[in-house]
């Protein structure tokens, strides 16, 4: 590897997937933490004193998104109070795992942890669901379910932002998955970095911006603790195909 092209005389230890430059490490660190601090500051994303729920699924995005929250916020003193909201879907082998990440996260980062279960709020968990409905369109239903789980967490927290971990490689296949089913009122939407959930709560996604190499790389630098296992169920989901696509378009 070369030298560091900040000229801090170290070596570079990676070759960064979105501007090509080679960095060391810390240099990495501080490029990547004031990208997303120029997303939080352009956007206005939050007022300061403010309370906001991380929503906490254990992987690498929502553990990064809740690790860069807080450095950033002792940092630039946002003056925001931080919690983790974690659903439980009720998927063996995957959420119960993922979900002792998320108390991991909570006592490294020492945030509050709220944890609310589809058992608890609809009466059925996702591995019920699945053996009733069969594996079609179950990413469908958990999706919808999760997303007012998270809306009901954060009224019960009583807080005034929900943010989520979606990245850039996120939002690029919903794009491309609203053009192939024709979606269009979910197209026109689909990239705002600010949406209302329809109460009142804003959903805010500071990683938008941010490739999900450069993720796993923050976190592998970092030696963050992170849950990297699909969803059990996933593997049917609609979105896969637009992943794969991307990744296709993006090698060739
Ligand atoms: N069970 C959950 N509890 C709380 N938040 C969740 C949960 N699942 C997903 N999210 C939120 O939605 C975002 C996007 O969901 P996605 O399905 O891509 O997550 P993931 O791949 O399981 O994990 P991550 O995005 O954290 O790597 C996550 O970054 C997280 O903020």
């Amino acid at each position: 590897m070369p030298l560091c092209s900040t000229r801090c005389g170290k070596n570079a230890v990676l070759k960064r997937p979105k501007t090509g430059d080679a960095l060391c490490k810390e240099c990495f660190f501080e490029a990547f933490e004031n990208e997303v601090h120029f997303t939080i500051t352009r956007a206005e994303l939050f007022k300061p004193n403010s309370t906001v729920a991380i929503a906490a699924s254990g992987g690498k995005d929502s553990t990064v998104l809740a690790y860069v929250m807080k450095l950033l916020n002792e940092k630039y003193d946002y003056k925001l109070k931080l919690f983790l909201l974690s659903i439980d879907e009720g998927i063996t082998g995957y959420r119960d795992d993922s979900l002792d990440t998320v108390k991991q996260n909570r006592d490294d980062y020492e945030m509050p942890l709220q944890i609310l279960s589809y058992k608890d709020l609809y009466g059925w968990t996702m591995d019920e669901i699945v053996s009733e409905i069969g594996r079609k369109n179950n990413c469908t239903f958990c999706g919808v379910f999760r997303r007012q789980a998270l809306d009901r967490g954060a009224n019960l927290l009583k807080v005034d932002y929900l943010a989520t971990g979606h990245n850039a490689d996120d939002i690029a296949e919903t794009v491309l998955m609203n053009i192939l089913r024709g979606d269009l009122a979910r197209l026109n939407r689909c990239t705002s970095i600010i949406t209302d959930s329809g109460d009142g709560i804003p959903r805010v996604k500071p990683l938008k911006y941010t490739y999900e190499k450069e993720i796993v790389m923050y976190a592998y630098f970092r030696k963050l603790v992170y849950f990297s296992t699909e969803c059990v169920f996933a593997p049917n989901a609609y979105r896969g195909h637009a992943r794969v696509l991307l990744k296709d378009l993006e090698k060739n």
